[in-house]
């Protein structure tokens, strides 16, 4: 594995065959860094299983070990965190790397720790914007500032939230949503989070935080379409499993109806809760996906089902993926630029929409063309599965998949994926 992610890039060689096989998923990003805030919040202890070990939950372990957190690692799927039930303050700053759930839950957070704490991320994280959320923590009277509205965020704390009501703007990120949410349940009184304007995006996020709150004892109602009622109850400790990731199986079924072969997950697609679940239908209809695609309960999908688009047999139109702009790259940017680095126009931006023009001769050609991925492992993901194809695609960066699944191109590997 380490071998893949020490390379400059890769060019993986054209399957001739249906890819077979069986795999392990690593375990879901969203719901390991969930979990692993939750547990850190509870007294006691908590074990984890089916956690993802990558760059995203190593950030938040990290984060919590120097919060006086105990996180121990027993195996490459397990975490055990020991808790004193609150967030110590930090004596250096805190480094997330670019990972955006670990900067959004821990900056909400710290909304009840004492004293002077800064979060802080890569040269990525720099661009990704959090004022929605330090504004609706400085309605709350918390001394909380980020300069340009993106990361270092510099909090000073003055101990627990009272509670009340919060209100928030999901319209960038449904994360900010999550994070309030997460907090509420610590706040001294009961808490309403309420959404302020703009209709937040993935929706099936806010589900995944109100299954992992519940499970650690939170109670938490839907008021109406826009708020959420949080009682003061605090978390409790306890054993938690994690469901594999979703958005990570979006690859493999791709290239499971690209290739037209069978790759085993151990489970189907209809037992996940994640959002990203939603696309396997999508991808069970090519070649014949359909003329427009509404992502926006799905945006973690869309780089594999745009690249995907590209060997449709007709043109797709993606809508509703305005947030992929303010990702870990503009990847409605991304996606444009690189497919029409494999054929001029494959695809184009038009407004927030992304059309794929679609070329079912694509397969099978040689087109040499070196695919940037922006340090974006979604966009290295997505264009592998162009690769196996396509010959003469080579994917800089190969390392950058290391943020949520370090072990995708051995996968592809053991279905008998080879690489120049
Ligand atoms: O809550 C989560 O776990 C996530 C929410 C989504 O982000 P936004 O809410 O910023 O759209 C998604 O893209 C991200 O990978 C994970
Ligand atoms: C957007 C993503 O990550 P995050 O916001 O958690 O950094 C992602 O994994 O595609």
């Amino acid at each position: 594995m380490t071998d893949f992610l020490k390379r400059p890039s890769l060019t993986p060689i054209p399957i001739e065959q249906p890819l077979r096989g069986r795999l392990t998923l690593p375990g879901s990003k969203s719901i390991t860094n969930r979990a692993l805030l939750l547990a850190a919040l509870a007294k006691g202890s908590s074990r984890l299983s089916g956690a993802l070990k990558s760059a995203d939950t190593h950030w938040m372990a990290e984060a919590l070990r120097a919060m006086g957190v105990v996180v121990e690692e027993p195996d490459d799927s397990t975490f055990v965190v020991h808790s004193q039930g609150r967030l110590q303050t930090p004596s250096a700053p805190l480094f997330l790397g670019n990972a955006g759930t670990a900067m959004r839950f821990l900056t909400a957070a710290l909304a009840n720790s004492e004293g002077r704490v800064v979060v802080d991320g890569d040269e990525h994280m720099h661009k990704r914007p959090i004022e929605p959320l330090v504004r609706a923590l400085r309605a709350l009277g918390l001394d909380i500032s980020a300069s340009n509205g993106c990361p270092p965020v510099t909090i000073e704390g003055r101990g627990r939230l009272k509670g009340g009501r919060m209100e928030i703007d999901g319209g960038l990120s449904s994360q900010y949503v999550s994070a309030l949410l997460m907090v509420a349940a610590c706040a001294e009184g009961p808490c309403e989070v309420a959404l302020l304007g703009s209709e937040i995006g993935a929706r099936g996020y806010i589900d995944l935080t109100l299954a992992a709150m519940r499970a650690f004892g939170a109670e938490v109602e839907q008021v109406d379409e826009a708020t959420w009622r949080v009682q003061p109850t605090g978390y409790q400790a306890r054993d938690f499993a994690i469901e594999p990731d979703a958005s990570a199986a979006t690859y493999l079924w791709a290239a499971e109806a690209l290739s037209g072969g069978a790759i085993d997950l151990g489970m189907p697609a209809s037992e996940f809760t994640q959002p990203d679940a939603r696309a396997k239908a999508l991808i069970d209809s090519f070649p014949d996906m359909p003329a427009l695609i509404d992502g926006a309960q799905m945006q973690d999908a869309i780089p594999t089902l745009a690249v995907l688009a590209a060997f449709n047999r007709t043109p797709v139109r993606f809508t509703g993926i305005a947030n992929l702009r303010v990702k870990e790259c503009d990847r409605i940017a991304a996606l444009a630029t690189e497919l029409s680095r494999i054929r001029p126009g494959l695809a184009v931006e038009e407004g927030d929409d992304l059309l794929v023009a679609a070329d079912p001769n694509l397969a099978g050609q040689h087109l040499p063309a070196r695919i940037e991925t922006y340090a974006d492992h979604r966009i290295a993901m997505s264009f592998a599965l162009a690769a196996l194809k396509i010959d003469g695609l080579e994917i800089l960066d190969p390392a950058c998949v290391s943020k949520t699944y370090p072990g995708y191109w051995q996968a592809l590997a053991q279905l008998g994926v080879r690489y120049r």
